[in-house]
């Protein structure tokens, strides 16, 4: 699904007003209408107050034409305009007068006006700012978004929490509304993904209001939100007459003492993902743990016993993950540095490997292209440097993987991965997978998609779908905090079927047919 920019939602207004020859007061109608079915179908017609705090843009029109529908269909409102612009929109105004035709007086907010008094079950409906702010509210609007939060009203914003932009995060991380529920049209917004911004919304849903189709379908964008309808044509399904030659040799190379670990999780979640074959390298000390558990593994070791100390294997990859739990002894930065000398394979780069790309960035000219680096937020910002905020993080993401011809996997509650120029947002997954070792596995389900033939690029953005889904999977099995990394690579043949599986009411109905 695709993420657009406020300046593409407004073009695709525009679009349509133009193609369904209406006036832009359809289209707010259209999406106070939707927002009104949402609170119907609730609400059931209950007697809770619901308090409309409205600006004076588009997004306060929105807040105007719900509450004429609110109140036209016995619901108790108060309505507040936050008065915080003399610059009305004509929406808006042509709904303030559509209001006060049906004798409804808002009670207009400024500077110097008291707060009106909420209760704890009252409801709020936030329009005060959508996706047009462009500055710092002024102190008394800052004030008034946070004397909203403090209230234990619930609160649904429309669009987009007010307070936060499209493009940049706050400067003051009060300045937001916390909104239990956010109501956008048509599309996502970035921020939405964001752990600077993503904090303010509990939960999101999207409404259409009928924006145009081609607009929405041609129109191109830097981000895009991966969910099922985007994986399944990557899918690559395993012929009749394949053998596992057809399915790639993976090739891990990683672990040290105390942290052999991480290679047999990469190695396990690489077999589990479909890889034909597969072979560790790893310190001697490794060899015994490898070899009792994961018998379908072959295993070389170096000569050293807790450390890697050269990289020396007779055997051609189709693909080599490298990283985990490796360490960044000396020795092993030279071994590392001496492989990426003659290394033609696809690479998948994690951990250790990571840290010493960081460390000696001269070696990052030596990575094949489409590499795959899979960092968390620390590993991350040693590749990058420290960033501004959120959005500068994606750009400069965006510049590093460009440099470098690099995917770039910024993992995170929504990993977003980037590749030439565009960013890729996860859908899946969960903060139970906030546990010891399951960027392992990421690392090795990406390794064994290579493997079998799916492009670096694909490799990351379904093996991170899939990844989360597995950590879905995981949780409703055991809950968030029993999920292990173990758990997410027994899952993943669950995480296979489930893309598959229709949902249940399909089903129903075509067995009754
Ligand atoms: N295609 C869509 O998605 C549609 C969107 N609509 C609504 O329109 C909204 C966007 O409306 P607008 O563009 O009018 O913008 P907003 O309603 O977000 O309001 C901001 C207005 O105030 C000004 N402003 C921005 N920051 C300010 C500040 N700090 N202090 C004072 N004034 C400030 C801006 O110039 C802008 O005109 C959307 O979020 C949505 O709610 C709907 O009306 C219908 C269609
Ligand atoms: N709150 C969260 N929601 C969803 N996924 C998460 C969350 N926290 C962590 N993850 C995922 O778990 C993995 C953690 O990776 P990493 O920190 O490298 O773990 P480790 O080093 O222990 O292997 C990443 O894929 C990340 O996206
Ligand atoms: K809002």
């Amino acid at each position: 699904m695709k993420i657009f920019t406020a300046e593409q939602i407004y073009a695709a207004d525009r679009f349509t007003i133009e193609k369904q020859q209406i006036t832009s007061d359809v289209l707010m109608e259209r999406a106070a209408t939707q927002i009104y079915e949402w609170m119907n179908s609730r609400l059931q017609g209950a007697q809770v107050k619901i308090h409309l705090f409205c600006g004076i843009g588009n997004n306060g029109g929105d807040g105007v034409a719900l509450a004429r529908q609110l109140h036209e269909n016995g619901y108790s409102i108060e309505v507040y305009v936050v008065n915080y612009s003399d610059k009305r929109s004509k929406d808006f105004l042509l709904n303030l007068d559509r209001l006060k035709e049906r004798k409804l007086w808002p009670e207009f907010l400024d500077s110097g006006c008291d707060f009106p008094e909420l209760g704890r079950k009252d409801i709020i409906v936030d329009a005060v700012f959508g996706i047009g702010l462009n500055r710092n509210p002024d102190a008394w609007v800052l004030k008034l978004i946070n004397y909203l939060n403090t209230s234990s009203a619930f609160i649904l914003s429309i669009d987009i929490p007010s307070g936060l932009f499209m493009e940049r995060v706050p400067e003051n991380r009060d300045d937001i509304i916390r909104a239990n529920h956010v109501l956008s049209f048509q599309a996502p917004k970035l921020s939405f993904f964001l752990p600077q911004t993503g904090i303010y919304i509990n939960q999101w849903e999207l409404l259409d209001i009928g924006l145009d189709d081609e607009y929405l379908f041609k129109t191109e964008t830097v981000y895009e939100l991966i969910g099922k309808p985007e994986v399944l044509p990557m899918y690559m399904p395993r012929l009749k007459f394949s053998h596992k030659g057809n399915y790639g040799h993976s090739f891990i190379i990683g672990g040290s003492y105390g942290k052999i670990g991480a290679v047999q999780l990469a190695a396990k979640a690489c077999l589990e993902i479909g890889s034909g074959l597969l072979t560790t390298y790893v310190p001697e000390c490794g060899y015994i743990p490898m070899q009792t558990s994961l018998p379908e593994a072959m295993v070389i070791v170096d000569d050293e016993d807790e450390k890697i100390t050269t990289i020396n294997f007779d055997l051609k990859p189709t693909v080599v993950g490298i990283g985990m739990g490796m360490g960044t002894h000396k020795i092993t930065i030279k071994a590392f540095s001496e492989f990426l000398k003659t290394n033609t394979a696809p690479l998948v780069i994690d951990a250790d490997g990571l840290n010493i790309l960081s460390g000696t960035p001269e070696l990052l000219n030596r990575l094949p292209n489409q590499t795959v680096l899979t960092p968390h937020p620390k590993e991350l910002e040693r590749l990058l440097g420290k960033w501004r905020d959120d959005f500068d993080k994606l750009d400069r993401a965006k510049a590093f993987s460009k440099k470098y011809d690099c995917i770039l996997i910024i993992k995170g509650a929504h990993t977003i991965v980037i590749y030439n120029g565009k960013g890729y947002v996860n859908s899946t997954g969960n903060p139970g997978m906030a546990t010891a070792g399951s960027g392992d596995v990421l690392a090795g389900m990406i390794t064994g998609l290579i493997a079998q033939g799916y492009n670096s690029l694909d490799a990351s953005v379904f093996g991170v779908y899939l990844h989360g889904l597995s950590g879905d999977l995981s949780v409703s099995e055991s809950g968030y905090e029993a999920v292990t990394a173990s758990k997410l690579i027994d899952n993943i043949g669950k995480a296979f079927l489930e893309l598959f599986r229709r949902p249940e009411q399909e089903q129903h109905i075509e067995e009754k047919n």
